[in-house]
């Protein structure tokens, strides 16, 4: 069950390409580090592999087959601001289960507290709400998971705690997981390949112990 981007292009509008002919494959369970300098297009090509945005060019596959248009995605995407990311008018008891019922392992494992789920997303911080959108991203049918700078705008403890949870539960289910940051050690602590995105192109992949 890959997940195998080929010869994707994409620019918005009549604007400049970002990226042109990008070929990337992640295979289940493996955990991908994807790093570039800022603005260069990792969000807007974790957007199409999560299927919020369409390629101009390429497409996109998951087990050589084209990622569902309706219905639940199995390419999950967290990105740094959780608060963008949930419907206000939701109790967290609706917003973590819009996927699927959560497996309560991993609600524990996150930290989540069981009166926090009668609360609106209001009434949480940003470090409470972020774990409800990495427990909702791992719901039942992911099979992949895209953090685009998860953890970023959160403290350490809170920032380790995140990911320890993702990985133990992911690991397991064969999960695979690309990891978006600027953070190196971050980067260098969790992935076992790291793919460098720069100026329209995927430059390098580099490998780490094999
Ligand atoms: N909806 C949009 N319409 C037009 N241009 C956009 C849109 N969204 C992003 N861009 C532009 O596309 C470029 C790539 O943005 P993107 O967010 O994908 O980069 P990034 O590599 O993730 O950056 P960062 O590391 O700062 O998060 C930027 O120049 C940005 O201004």
């Amino acid at each position: 069950m890959s997940l195998k981007a080929s010869n994707l292009s994409f620019r918005y509008g009549r604007g400049p390409w970002l990226f042109r002919d990008v070929n990337m494959t992640i295979e289940p369970g493996e955990v991908v580090g994807l790093v570039g300098p800022s603005g260069v297009g990792k969000t807007t090509f974790a957007r199409i592999l999560a299927g919020y945005e369409q390629p101009r060019q390429g497409s996109v596959e998951l087990d050589g087959q084209p990622l569902p248009t309706d219905g639940f995605h199995p390419v999950q995407l967290v990105w740094q601001h959780p608060e963008q990311a949930v419907n206000p008018r939701w109790r967290m008891r609706e917003i973590v289960s819009e996927g699927g019922q959560p497996d309560p392992k991993l609600l524990e494992m996150l930290g989540i507290q069981r009166e926090w789920m009668n609360r609106w997303p209001n009434e949480l911080s940003g470090g409470e709400l972020q774990r409800f959108c990495v427990a909702r991203a791992l719901g039942p049918n992911t099979k992949f998971l895209i953090a685009d700078e998860m953890t970023t705008m959160l403290d350490a403890i809170t920032q380790a705690q995140i990911w320890q949870a993702a990985l133990e539960y992911a690991q397991p289910r064969n999960i695979g997981l690309l990891v978006i940051s600027h953070e190196q050690l971050l980067i260098d602590r969790l992935c076992s390949r790291v793919i460098h995105f720069t100026e329209g192109q995927i430059e390098q992949i580099k490998l780490f112990g094999g």
